[in-house]
C-alpha cells in the first residue's frame, strides 16, 4: 500500500493558495483544511469578547475552547478577521494550542490538502508534494481588494496593499513558525496566472511530485 497523499500549499495572503488547494482536494477527492480560518475564528472570538489581541492568555484559550462550527462564520472572510488572526498567529501559545487539530488533519489514513503558512514546515514536514505559491504584493492586494468590495467591504486598493504588505512582515518575521518555504517546497508565483492556469501549474507540479515519490 501506497503513503498517504499530503500536499501542504503555503504562501502569503491572498496568493490564491487556498483557491488551488480546495481544487487540487476536489480534483483529488481528499479532504481539506484551510487553517487560516483557524487563526482568523480565534481572533475574531478575542474582539467579539471585548479582548486585546495581544493577550497571549486570552487568545490561548479561545483557540483551546475553539469549536469546528466558528469556522463557517461568513464575517471569517472580511479584513478585520484577517488582521486579527495575524495578530494572534504571532502567539506560539495560540499556535500549540491549534497544532495537534491541524497534525490530526494531516494523518487523516487516505491523506488530506491543508493550506496555511507552516503547513510544509511544521503541521506536515514529511508531506510528499509542497506549494509555495505567491504572487506580487500587487497583484494580491488587487485580488483581495476585488473580494473584499465583492461582498460589499468598503475599503479602498491603497489600505488593501498596506494591510498585505504588513501582514506579510509580520508573517513572516515572527519567532513561532513563520512563514517560509519550506526547502522542498515547489514554488508557483501566480501573478501572470488566472485562476484556471494557476491551477493546471499546480495540478502539473502534484502528478511530477506524486510520480517522483512512486505514490498512486
Ligand atoms: N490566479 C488568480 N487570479 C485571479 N484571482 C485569483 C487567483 N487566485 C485566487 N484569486 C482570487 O483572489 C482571492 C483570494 O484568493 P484565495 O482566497 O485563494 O487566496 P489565499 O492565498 O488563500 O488567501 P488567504 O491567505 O487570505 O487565505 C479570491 O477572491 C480568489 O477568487
Ligand atoms: N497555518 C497558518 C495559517 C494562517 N496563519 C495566520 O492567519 C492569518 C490569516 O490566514 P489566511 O490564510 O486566512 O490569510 C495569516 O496572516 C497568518 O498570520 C498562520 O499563522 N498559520
Amino acid at each position: 500500500m501506497s503513503a498517504p497523499l499530503v500536499i501542504a500549499v503555503d504562501g502569503p495572503a491572498a496568493s490564491g493558495k487556498g483557491t488551488i488547494a480546495a481544487r487540487l482536494a476536489a480534483w483529488l477527492g481528499l479532504p481539506y483544511l484551510d487553517t487560516g480560518l483557524l487563526y482568523r475564528a480565534v481572533g475574531m472570538a478575542v474582539l467579539r469578547a471585548g479582548g486585546d489581541l495581544d493577550d497571549t492568555g486570552l487568545a490561548a484559550r479561545m483557540a483551546r475552547d475553539l469549536k469546528l462550527e466558528a469556522l463557517c462564520d461568513p464575517e471569517l472572510i472580511g479584513r478585520a478577521a484577517g488582521e486579527a488572526a495575524s495578530r494572534v498567529a504571532f502567539h506560539p501559545e495560540v499556535r500549540a494550542e491549534l497544532l495537534k487539530l491541524q497534525k490530526d488533519f494531516a494523518g487523516q489514513p487516505g491523506g488530506a490538502v491543508l493550506d496555511g503558512r507552516d503547513i510544509g514546515t511544521v503541521i506536515a514536514p514529511d508531506a510528499p508534494v509542497k506549494l509555495y505559491v505567491t504572487a506580487d504584493p500587487e497583484v494580491r492586494a488587487r485580488r483581495r481588494w476585488l473580494q473584499l468590495t465583492g461582498r460589499g467591504e468598503a475599503v479602498d486598493f491603497e489600505t488593501v496593499l498596506a494591510d498585505i504588505r504588513k501582514r506579510d512582515a509580520r508573517d513572516a518575521g515572527r519567532d513561532a513558525a513563520p512563514m517560509t518555504r519550506a526547502h522542498d517546497a515547489v514554488l508557483l508565483d501566480t501573478s501572470l496566472m488566472d485562476i484556471e492556469a494557476a491551477f493546471d501549474a499546480a495540478r502539473r507540479i502534484v502528478e511530477t511530485a506524486r510520480a517522483e515519490a512512486g505514490l498512486s
